[in-house]
């Protein structure tokens, strides 16, 4: 689609185009015309402070020659400014069809056409080109997936500076020990540095959403660290899961330690692209950790096994914690360092968490 739709509406532009002209000539023309309806459900809050706009395009720190990649373009004000920085190339991906209109439109006005792919469909599904950044206004619901897809998804990238929901940016940013530390904040810093960039208000929105946002950058770092990715997001879930309870307490429930045996007894496990497809569709944030739930299976025998085989097992979770000397920590207050030392004592003993 993503080449036919991007021509087709090249050749709306011109009719489109006049809609936006009395001041798209220059990349602040980002007052909202009201030309249709917003859709709130999907996130469609238009930033519309030219102070904000300028600053996400200097926080980017682009480069000429760049390829950009932006997640929801809307009506295109943060798209134009890209348009007219020195960058090579955007491509955005926007999911509705009257922005991917009003936004070919605006760049068309601004005679940077030929800098623009647009792709029509889900930023989550929908595969992106190579890029050297990420900027982007994002619509709020899909932040979790996008991130995972981003840093999981095998693209090789400088930055992404994204705007977020500004809770979610908290959380992201959390260090160990901060109450708001968790899976989330977790999984990202294993593979990407994260930092606050600046806060905005609601009020740079129109429609004006009930949430305040704040400015990220993710970095993705450049040696990935040597642990196997969808074990570790396995394992975090279980741990982050109760992250205020010691892993001993944790590790010592009989449900807890019976759903590892039974995988520790699985032979075959995702990989690859399933196991990245998994990361995507959501492995990477419980939201609420502490709501994290599993059925009640201590009742259940396990098949095939004697109680004594599930003894050991649980005396080999005991060897590792104990050789860790971790025990008594919670996870919301340990560093990836330790929980990666925690997990390879677990995993060379047997006990799988995927
Ligand atoms: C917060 S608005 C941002 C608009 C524009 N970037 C701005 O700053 O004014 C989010 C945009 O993402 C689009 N969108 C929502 N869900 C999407 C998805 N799953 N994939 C791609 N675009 C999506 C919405 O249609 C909307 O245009």
């Amino acid at each position: 689609m993503n080449r036919a739709v991007s021509s087709l509406l090249t050749r709306h532009a011109a009719r489109l185009g006049s809609l936006c002209t009395s001041s798209s000539s220059s990349p602040a023309s980002e007052a909202w015309d009201g030309r249709f309806r917003l859709h709130k459900p999907r996130g469609q809050h238009l930033l519309t402070n030219p102070r904000i706009l300028d600053a996400i395009v200097r926080h980017a720190a682009l480069r000429p020659g760049d390829a950009v990649l932006e997640v929801g373009p809307g009506t295109g004000n943060l798209t134009a400014r890209l348009l007219a920085s020195p960058v090579h190339h955007v491509t955005a991906v926007e999911i509705d069809t009257r922005m991917v209109e009003a936004v070919t439109a605006r760049a068309a006005a601004l005679d940077l056409a030929q800098k623009l792919t647009v792709i029509q469909g889900d930023a989550v599904e929908a595969d992106f080109p190579e890029f050297d950044v990420c900027v982007a206004n994002i619509p709020y619901g899909i932040s979790s997936p996008l991130i995972a897809k981003l840093l999981f998804g095998a693209y090789r990238f400088r930055t992404a500076t994204l705007l977020l929901q500004k809770e979610f940016a908290q959380r992201l940013v959390a260090v160990p020990g901060d109450s708001e530390y968790n899976r989330l904040a977790a999984n990202v810093r294993m593979v990407a540095d994260v930092k606050l960039l600046m806060d905005v208000s609601k009020r740079d929105f129109v429609p004006m959403p009930r949430v305040d946002s704040s400015l990220v950058e993710i970095r993705p770092r450049e040696a990935m660290p040597d642990v196997d990715l969808p074990e570790w997001l396995a394992f975090t879930r279980e741990c982050f899961g109760q992250k205020n309870k010691t892993l001993g307490a944790i590790f010592k429930q009989k449900r807890k330690v019976l759903e590892l045996f039974k995988r520790s007894q699985r032979t075959e496990r995702c990989a690859g692209d399933a196991a990245r497809t998994g990361i995507i569709l959501g492995v990477l944030d419980d939201g609420n950790d502490e709501a994290c739930s599993h059925e009640d299976d201590s009742s259940v025998p396990v098949a095939g096994f004697s109680e004594e085989e599930v003894g050991a097992f649980k005396e080999r979770i005991a060897s590792a914690l104990d050789s860790s000397e971790l025990a008594g920590k919670r996870p919301s207050k340990m560093s990836n360092n330790e929980l990666m030392c925690l997990l390879k004592l677990f995993n060379e003993r047997g006990i799988r968490f995927q």
